[in-house]
């Protein structure tokens, strides 16, 4: 089920480095946040600390708190590992396992996740969540293919069904059409829009036209100077951000003139 995520007052640490800065925000659930905002601004980093990879690198570090519907994500209790495999992320460049087949690569996190799966249980979950990802029609002739004999914005639609497969409460996507084609990016988008009844999804984007066009909320950040911390000068929603932001800084990235 879809979850809301309330980020308070949240530092991001690459050791002694602050890389982003006292970002407090509320995800609301099943819709679209976009993360816009310069490069080196933290966007990444930032959506990786919602499902605590930014600590798989090592010295770094988070202060601060985040909280999915109600439950702290850095509390000692919870297993960041079991947690990971709960908030699903798709990454700028697909990556589905490449000798794995693209049944398989569907199972992968359903595998990792549970005991023995039944052949119809896998079965289902396979259909299922290639239908989610708008693949099911490609692919279903050819199953036990390698996933990486289809194409680039196939794999990348692969890698949203290995997502998907598990049932997360939140899906990250980081640049997820950067490397696709025009037509695999509305497809990869449709599919977003598609998506979000279900699922709690935050996206980053350095498309402003992406950005508009398939998420709800959007919130911006930027950094005062190299060296600085990023920081979210604004949050707000999707229609405002582009038609009338709060923030000076916001509308002048927006309109190009800086980033
Ligand atoms: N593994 C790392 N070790 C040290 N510093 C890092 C690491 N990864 C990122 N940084 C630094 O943290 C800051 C934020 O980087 P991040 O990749 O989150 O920015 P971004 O907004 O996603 O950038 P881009 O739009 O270029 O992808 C940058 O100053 C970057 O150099």
């Amino acid at each position: 089920m879809a979850k809301s995520i309330v980020v308070d007052d949240l530092d991001l640490y690459y050791k002694d480095f602050l890389a982003v800065e006292g970002v407090s925000m509320t995800i609301p659930a099943t819709s679209v946040t976009a993360l816009i905002g310069p490069s080196g601004c933290g966007k990444s980093t930032f959506l990786r600390s919602l499902n605590r990879m930014h600590e798989v690198t090592p010295g770094a570090r988070v202060e601060g708190k985040v909280m999915i519907d109600g439950q702290s994500l850095y509390d000692p209790a919870v297993d960041p590992a079991a947690l990971r495999r709960q908030i699903g992320m798709v990454f700028q460049r697909a990556n589905p396992f490449p000798k794995m087949s693209i049944a398989e690569n569907v199972l992968a996190g359903s595998r990792l996740n549970s005991k023995r799966l039944g052949r119809d249980e896998a079965e289902e979950i396979v259909e299922r969540s290639l239908r989610g990802a708008n693949l099911w029609d490609e692919v279903k002739d050819r199953l036990k293919k390698p996933g990486s004999s289809l194409s680039g914005g196939q794999q990348q639609r692969l890698c949203i069904a290995r997502a998907i497969a598990v049932q997360p409460q939140v899906l990250l996507m980081d640049e997820p059409c950067s490397a696709l084609d025009p037509i695999s990016t509305a497809r990869v988008e449709d599919l977003i829009h598609e998506l979000k009844s279900e699922y709690t999804i935050v996206i980053v984007t350095h498309n402003m036209q992406q950005a508009a066009r398939v998420s709800d909320d959007t919130a911006f950040f930027n950094l005062a100077g190299y060296g600085k911390p990023g920081r979210l000068v604004e949050m707000n929603p999707t229609s405002k951000v582009f038609s009338t932001p709060d923030e000076r800084a916001t509308e002048d990235y927006i309109s190009g003139r800086f980033g």
